[in-house]
């Protein structure tokens, strides 16, 4: 029986992916195989010496210590693309929240409930010219980081009818595929900041990203920005936002991650972490999760890690053994050549490698017993050995 610890909500159709013959699937378990979980901040010493896996059901992996799960050969995945859609709608309604009166003005029709009936319309009517905004249409928008839900959120906008400058320094070819043409490529952030009225930001919360949007940044942006963050809080410095927005820098900010700071700001909009709170993409993500987690329980195949190597090898006969090693010369040899001295027989294998790390799907003719995983495990630069 593996164990599958899960935090936060999962969607059931995921975890109905977890056959219940060969799945014991709960928030309670102490030894768990694998971790499938959202935006819980894990803790390294959540994770078990028993955990070969963790799944993030969503994008955005800054809540997993991955460095120390590399060196302990813990594959991290996540579930690119899953909940873009959902992200973009959040934005599209970000996008009208920060253009149009439409939070305060129903804050204001809230305000009118204790008004007689015949008088209500007359009261709305003289109320509404405070409420009045603008439309987006002809407005120029930057998006910051063009993967998944950037090129999808820049394609949007192009429909609206507005022009779209995206920047990008690492896009990916599948992103580039999928971004219409007509988005223009700004060479830097500055330039992107100095000539859009809206900037929407959709880049991972990494060294490179976080306070990227800093009082620097914000100085160089067109007077009365209107600013979206449905990526993380700390890529925006709070502390210079504040400024920028008593200045006039910065006209509206609109964010699903609140900061205390930011309450009490007639300019700012901000909401529970809803981006990807859609039954739709709680759905994706949670069943993209757990196919990933049981191909790499059940044969050692990776898809959407992002410490390890993609790798698959199909099945046939024999018996598996995977293992983890540092990406240098001679530790495949030596495992083969242990594998010779103990004279069993290799059927077919695979060898992938990503960075620092190497990845290898071996299989074999006998069963693998203790002795012959503890000896590949002491082969030099060898971290991580499992019979799958
Ligand atoms: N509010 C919410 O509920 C959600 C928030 N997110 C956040 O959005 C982020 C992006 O998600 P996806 O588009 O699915 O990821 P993705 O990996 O498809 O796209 C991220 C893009 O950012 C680019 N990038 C990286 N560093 C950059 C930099 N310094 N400047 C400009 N671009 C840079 C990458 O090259 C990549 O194209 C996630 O990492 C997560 O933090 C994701 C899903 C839901
Ligand atoms: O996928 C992401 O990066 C998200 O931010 C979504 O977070 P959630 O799964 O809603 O806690």
């Amino acid at each position: 029986m593996r164990k599958i610890r899960t935090y936060n909500q999962i969607a059931s159709r995921g975890l109905d992916r977890f056959s219940r013959d060969s799945y014991e699937v709960s928030s309670e378990i102490s030894q768990p195989d694998a971790i499938l979980l959202r935006s819980h901040k894990l803790s390294i010493d959540e994770i078990p010496q028993s955990v070969n896996a963790i799944a993030r059901a969503g994008a955005g992996v800054n809540n997993i210590p991955i460095d120390e799960c590399t060196r302990e050969g813990v594959v991290v995945f996540n579930t690119p693309g899953a909940n873009a859609n959902a992200v973009k709608e959040l934005v599209l309604a970000g996008l009208l929240l920060s253009s149009r009166g439409i939070a305060e003005g129903m804050q204001y029709v809230k305000g009118l409930a204790d008004t007689a009936p015949e008088q209500l319309n007359k009261e709305v009517e003289k109320g509404k010219k405070a409420y009045s905004g603008v439309e987006l249409t002809g407005k120029v928008l930057g998006v910051v980081g063009l993967g998944a839900i950037g090129a999808n959120v820049a394609n949007m906008a192009l429909e609206l009818g507005m022009e779209v400058i995206g920047f990008d320094p690492a896009i990916s070819v599948e992103a580039a595929w999928r971004l219409s043409s007509d988005v223009q490529r700004a060479e830097n952030l500055a330039s992107l900041l100095s000539r859009c009225d809206y900037v929407t930001l959709h880049v991972p919360a990494i060294d490179a990203t976080r306070g990227m949007i800093n009082s620097e940044a914000l100085a160089g942006a067109k007077a009365g920005l209107k600013l979206l963050n449905f990526a993380r809080g700390e890529i925006v410095d709070t502390d210079a936002l504040v400024v920028a927005l008593e200045n006039g820098q910065v006209g509206r900010y609109v964010s699903d991650f609140p900061s205390q700071l930011l309450m009490a700001n007639d300019k700012v909009m901000q909401l529970p972490h809803l981006g990807a709170s859609t039954v739709e993409a709680e759905e994706n993500c949670a069943v993209m999760g757990a196919n990933q987690l049981i191909d790499f329980l059940e044969n050692g195949n990776i898809k959407n890690s992002v410490n390890f190597p993609q790798i698959r090898m199909e099945r046939t006969k024999g018996y598996r053994v995977t293992f983890a090693n540092d990406n240098v010369p001679k530790v495949l040899s030596n495992v083969l050549a242990l594998l010779a001295d103990m004279n069993i027989n290799v059927i077919d294998l695979l060898n992938k490698s990503r960075n620092d790390v190497a990845y290898t799907i071996l299989d074999i003719e006998q069963a693998p017993d203790n002795e012959l995983l503890a000896a590949i495990a002491n082969v030099e630069h060898v971290f991580h050995v499992r019979a799958v």
